[in-house]
């Protein structure tokens, strides 16, 4: 039986997949597991094909303090699950994939070197993407691996979505707006096709609402829009992001205040978004239990901004017909899901509490003009797909 491995390391966390490819290329979820809150909480464990946890270990922020040393218990134990066997291929999620990278492309030395030169594009991700990839260069040499990228789904915007108001030198040399989350949009457009056609073919806002937030302008299954950018710094507040800013705060960061780009960096990236607003945590739950003025902020924050995106997107596709919530918050949160549906009562969505509150796919109530549903997202999924499509095309099967 061939298995194939997908990972997808993030910037707290690294999730894995073993799938056995069966004939027709159908493929069946063998172990399914995480390496989540490194730095912070971190715990490994994984369920077998029946669901059941074969794997469950807690350890202390300072046993696993990076994304590094998580991957560096994790390898032995993945190949111990692969029983010795070769997987056919691996296939990654690649934060940002430039100008060059519009599809999922096999992984050589020449790919490594430019995936590396966007480092700086997407410091909290890239790096973690390209550690795995290494390691399993080493660890098993020959095994075709596979870049899947976050930027590729939106690389069909309309020029005018494309572009910041700069000179065209700067966008020809890759300086555009990207989007990410793309292979979760990908998925949701997917899942959508399947679960609600006529919805799928209409103009949707899709709301990835996790540690990293953005949400993606839809017609007919075709991203038009994205609330991120050249980087994964823009648009809604993150966990630990800014989201949306102003360029000219950076320049009285710089001049001002003298900061260099390190610290701009770590404030951007690492000390704003929901934590920096709350000064309590970066995680939802935590700022949902607590009744500090921060917290209350915070959220307050984010519900505007997401609101105010999505009727911007809505502006962008001339209309609405339905918004989708996905990722850790946008699944499991249904008091900010509550929070955004309402504020959309201007655009025609009329909510179901009860629904709402059962995380019903569909939480709007019927006849709502624009429909509301929660499709949880599958990332790993897409990645799987593509690595195997992409394998196919490598060494056309005979
Ligand atoms: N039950 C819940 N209620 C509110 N927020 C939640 C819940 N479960 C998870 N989250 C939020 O989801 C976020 C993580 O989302 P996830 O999509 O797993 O992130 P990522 O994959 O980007 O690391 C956490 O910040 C946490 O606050
Ligand atoms: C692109 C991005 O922000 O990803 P994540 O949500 O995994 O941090
Ligand atoms: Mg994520």
């Amino acid at each position: 039986m061939d298995h194939l491995l997908v990972v997808n390391a993030g910037s707290s966390s690294i999730k894995f997949r073993i799938y056995a490819v069966l004939p027709g290329d159908r493929l069946d979820l063998d172990l399914k597991g995480a390496f989540d809150g490194i730095g912070a909480h971190p715990h490994l464990f994984a369920d077998d094909d029946h669901g059941r946890r074969v794997e469950d270990d807690a350890f202390t922020a300072g046993q696993v303090p990076t994304v590094a040393a998580a991957l560096d218990r994790l390898d032995d134990w993945l190949l111990e699950r692969l029983g010795g066997e070769r997987p056919v291929a691996v296939g990654h999620r690649v934060v940002h994939g430039g100008p060059d990278f519009a599809n999922p492309v096999p992984v050589d030395d020449a790919v490594i070197a430019k995936l590396e030169a966007l480092v700086p594009l997407a410091p909290l991700h890239q790096p973690n993407n390209l550690l795995p990839i290494r390691i399993i260069r080493d660890r098993l040499p020959g095994v075709p691996q596979v870049a899947c990228f976050d930027t590729a789904f939106h690389r069909g915007h309309p020029d005018v979505a494309d572009r910041f108001a700069l000179p065209e030198a700067l966008y020809r040399e890759g300086v555009r707006r990207y989007g990410f989350h793309g292979l979760s949009y990908e998925f949701i457009a997917h899942r959508l096709a399947e679960i609600a056609p006529d919805l799928a073919k209409g103009r949707v806002v899709a709301c990835h609402l996790g540690a990293g937030a953005s949400a993606c302008a839809m017609v007919d299954g075709r991203s038009v829009e994205s609330t991120m950018g050249f980087t994964a710094l823009d648009g809604l507040p993150m966990a630990t992001r800014t989201g949306q800013l102003d360029p000219g705060v950076v320049l009285y960061l710089v001049q001002a205040k003298g900061l260099g780009a390190a610290a701009i960096e770590r404030l951007l990236y690492r000390e704003s978004g929901l934590l920096g607003l709350s000064g309590v945590s970066a995680d939802m739950r935590d700022l949902e239990a607590s009744r500090e003025p921060g917290a209350v902020l915070a959220i307050d924050y984010f519900v505007h901004r997401i609101v105010r995106e999505i009727g911007a997107l809505a502006a962008a596709m001339q209309g609405l017909d339905g918004i989708v919530f996905t990722a850790g918050i946008g699944e499991n949160s249904a008091a900010l899901r509550a929070r955004v549906m309402e504020r959309l009562a201007w655009l025609g969505l009329v909510a179901d509490p009860a629904a709402n509150a059962r995380r019903d796919t569909v939480v709007s109530a019927a006849g709502s003009r624009v429909q509301a549903l929660v499709v949880p997202t599958d990332e790993e999924f897409m990645i799987a797909r593509h690595t195997l499509a992409t394998l196919r095309a490598m060494a056309p099967a005979g």
